[in-house]
Order: C-alpha cells, then sequence, then structure tokens
C-alpha cells in the first residue's frame, strides 16, 4: 500500500445534499428536480416523505458523520489532508467548498462522490456539476480535480455489505432463515438512464447484479446456504409512460408472499448511507408492505460508516495518487467486473435530456 498522497492537497467529497429544515424541502425539490421533467404530483408525494421526518433529510447528518470518520482515518494513517465537502442540491454546495478550497491554497484534489455506481444521476451530473463550480471560481484560479473511480466492487464496499447481510440473515426467525429471500434494493432509474450508463451503456445494472451475486456467494461461504435473490427498485419518478428499471420493491414483495416466501432482507445496495430513500422507501413503505403482507422483514445497515468502507476513500485516493506519479499500483475489486476506470469516455452515461455540458474527470 502506498503512503504518499502527492500529486493531491486535498479530498472533496461531494454528495447530493438535502434539506433540513420544512421551508427548505420545496426550495431543495426544485433544484433537484430543475429541468429534469418530473411531474408535479411527483413532487408533492416526494415532499411528504420529507415533512414526515419534520422537514429534514437524513442525509446531511450521515455525511457529517462520515466526514469526520474519514479525518479521523485519514489522521490515523498519517495523512494531513484537509477534508472539504460540498453538495449538488442543498448547502453547502460544491461552489462554496471549492471556494473555500482555493482560499486554502488547494492546488489539486481528489474528488469522492457518495454514490458508487456509473449513471448520469450517480456520476456524470456530479462531474457536470463539479465543471459548473469550477467555472463559477474567479477568472485564472487554478484548480485540478480528479474523480476517484466507481467503487462499487470495491472490497471496502463488498465487505461492508457482505457483513451487514450476514448481520440482518442472522436476525431472521431460526424456522424461516433458508427460506429467506435476499431483496437487493437501489434506486430505479430510466431504462434508457441504464442504456446509457457507463461507456457501453447497461452499465448501472450491470455493476448492480456483480455486487449481488458477490454478496450472495460469500453469503453461502459464510452460511453454507445459498440464497434466493433479486435485484429490485425503489424511488421510481417521472412520468407515468417513461419506462423505469423494475420491479418495483413493494411489486416485489407482494409477489414472494404470493409464492409462500415467509421472510425477506432487504440489502440497500445502491445507498451509502441511510438516505431519505432508506428510511422512507425501506424502513417506512416496504416494511409497512411486509407487514400488510404477512411477511418478516429485516432491512440490512447500508456502509455508512463501516471503518473498511471509511478506510476504502483512502485507499482510492492512495491509489489513485500512485497511479497519478506513474507508479503501478493494485486496483483492488471483488465480484465478476475488474476495477472501474479512473478517467470517463466521453460518451459514459450521457445526458440525455440536455445533451453533453462540460464535465471534470474524463478522458482527455
Ligand atoms: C441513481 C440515483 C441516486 C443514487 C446515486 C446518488 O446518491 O447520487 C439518487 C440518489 C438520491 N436521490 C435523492 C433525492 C431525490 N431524487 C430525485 C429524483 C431522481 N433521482 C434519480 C436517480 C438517483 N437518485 C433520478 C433519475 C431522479 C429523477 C429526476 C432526474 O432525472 O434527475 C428527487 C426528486 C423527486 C423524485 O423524483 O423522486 C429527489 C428528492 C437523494 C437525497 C435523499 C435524502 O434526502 O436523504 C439521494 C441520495
Ligand atoms: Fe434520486
Amino acid at each position: 500500500m502506498q503512503h504518499d498522497p502527492s500529486p493531491y492537497d486535498a479530498l472533496l467529497l461531494v454528495s447530493f445534499g438535502g434539506p433540513e429544515a420544512p421551508e427548505e424541502v420545496v426550495p431543495f425539490l426544485e433544484n433537484v428536480t430543475r429541468g429534469r421533467g418530473i411531474p408535479r404530483e411527483r413532487l408533492v408525494e416526494v415532499g411528504e416523505h420529507y415533512f414526515h421526518f419534520g422537514g429534514k433529510s437524513p442525509i446531511n447528518d450521515r455525511n457529517r458523520e462520515f466526514l469526520a470518520a474519514i479525518r479521523e482515518d485519514l489522521a490515523g494513517n498519517g495523512l494531513d489532508l484537509p477534508v472539504y465537502w460540498g453538495n449538488r442540491n442543498w448547502g453547502p454546495y460544491i461552489g462554496e467548498a471549492l471556494e473555500q478550497m482555493v482560499a486554502d491554497g488547494v492546488k489539486r484534489a481528489a474528488v469522492f462522490f457518495t454514490s458508487v455506481y456509473s449513471s448520469y444521476s450517480s456520476c456524470r451530473q456530479y462531474r457536470e456539476n463539479l465543471a459548473d463550480a469550477l467555472a463559477g471560481l474567479p477568472e485564472g484560479t487554478t484548480l485540478e480535480l480528479d474523480v476517484l473511480r466507481r467503487s462499487f466492487n470495491h472490497p471496502g464496499f463488498i465487505d461492508a455489505m457482505v457483513d451487514a447481510t450476514l448481520a440482518a440473515v442472522a436476525d431472521l426467525p431460526d424456522a424461516q432463515r433458508e427460506s429467506a429471500h435476499l431483496s437487493f434494493v437501489t434506486h430505479s432509474i430510466p431504462t434508457a438512464m441504464n442504456d446509457a450508463s457507463g461507456p457501453e451503456g447497461g452499465a448501472y445494472d450491470l455493476q448492480h447484479r456483480s455486487v449481488m451475486e458477490e454478496i450472495v456467494e460469500r453469503v453461502r461461504l459464510e452460511t453454507g446456504h445459498r440464497f434466493r435473490h433479486q435485484l429490485v427498485y425503489c424511488s421510481r419518478s417521472g412520468a407515468p409512460h417513461v419506462p423505469w428499471l423494475e420491479p418495483d420493491v413493494n411489486d416485489h414483495l407482494a409477489q414472494l408472499a404470493e409464492h409462500g416466501t415467509p421472510a425477506v432482507v432487504a440489502i440497500p445496495i445502491g445507498f451509502v448511507s441511510d438516505h431519505m430513500e432508506v428510511v422512507w422507501d425501506l424502513d417506512t413503505e416496504a416494511a409497512a408492505t411486509a407487514e400488510k403482507l404477512g411477511l418478516t422483514y429485516v432491512r440490512a445497515a447500508t456502509a455508512g460508516i463501516d471503518p473498511r468502507f471509511v478506510a476504502m476513500v483512502r485507499e482510492l485516493l492512495l491509489e489513485r495518487a500512485a497511479v497519478e506519479r506513474g507508479i503501478p499500483t493494485a486496483r483492488p475489486a471483488e465480484g465478476g467486473l475488474p476495477a472501474c476506470w479512473d478517467r470517463c469516455a466521453p460518451d459514459c452515461c450521457r445526458n440525455l435530456q440536455q445533451g453533453d455540458r462540460p464535465t471534470v474527470g474524463g478522458l482527455r
């Protein structure tokens, strides 16, 4: 393992952002959906999820915990790197983080997105946000940003999710354990967005399936039982006539109940911490659906601040630092897909609605 962070003199954590008070909910939703063609009814419905939790999204607090854990991990490993944080849709915004970095004299930073898969929403849109924020800096500012590779198959994420799954499986009633179903859950996206994800298309779904298969196999090695499993989706949005990835987790639960499955473990592989989708779509809505159907329902933990997931950010930064210095380095990855590319191809995860916009972190 390399321990030299150069050429980086900082780390920037980039996330989605969320409202923290009732009066922030509507402006936040307007930020999220600007130019994205989301029907008014869906916005009202999603607004209710936030109001249900007092107008406060959990995401910023989860990111504050993650930041604190990353800082501790870096310091504990003798790395004296400042860590900044900026969001796409709510303060602290990416632009504010960049201004602070410039004021502090940062020249080149590694950037980690709190979303580990390829798609427009989960990767390229953040790369556009970085380009917009850079363009907003005063003329003549030099700040270079390198986006760390998609980390869905990094051992730090996989190992945390394997243990979360094992813990959830252990929580099942003994009599139901082996007939339980593992339901891997992620954020739905339009099928067209999935078709355009990654350099060759379909990467969003493919990456999730490789994570699922790896976890199922690791759980088999640990328990001796290969569980039935499926990839399902939550948080479908958009107009009704636009196809999104399916099945929805609630429809899936109804199917399981119909086929006599007694218990289900929901494994939120699409979310790195307990975002609104986890506390609403899974812990509130899907849990209620399961209860109505008479299904035992256990939700596995998200990666959150699992020390291995936290260490992953440092490991990715050091790995990329070595790459940028031209030093051969290991690129750990688990499951059927190789470690992801460092720089995205020009047509990776294209913006289908607004066309190509400037990005950061692409091939030059
Ligand atoms: C792939 C993906 C991720 C995972 C990757 C990542 O983490 O980035 C993600 C994360 C998140 N999505 C979030 C919230 C919302 N997403 C929305 C809308 C949309 N998401 C989409 C995709 C994704 N979203 C898409 C294709 C849309 C349609 C509009 C569009 O084409 O852009 C809307 C508008 C209402 C609605 O349409 O549901 C909201 C409020 C929050 C914050 C949660 C919190 O507060 O804790 C988080 C972490
Ligand atoms: Fe979303």
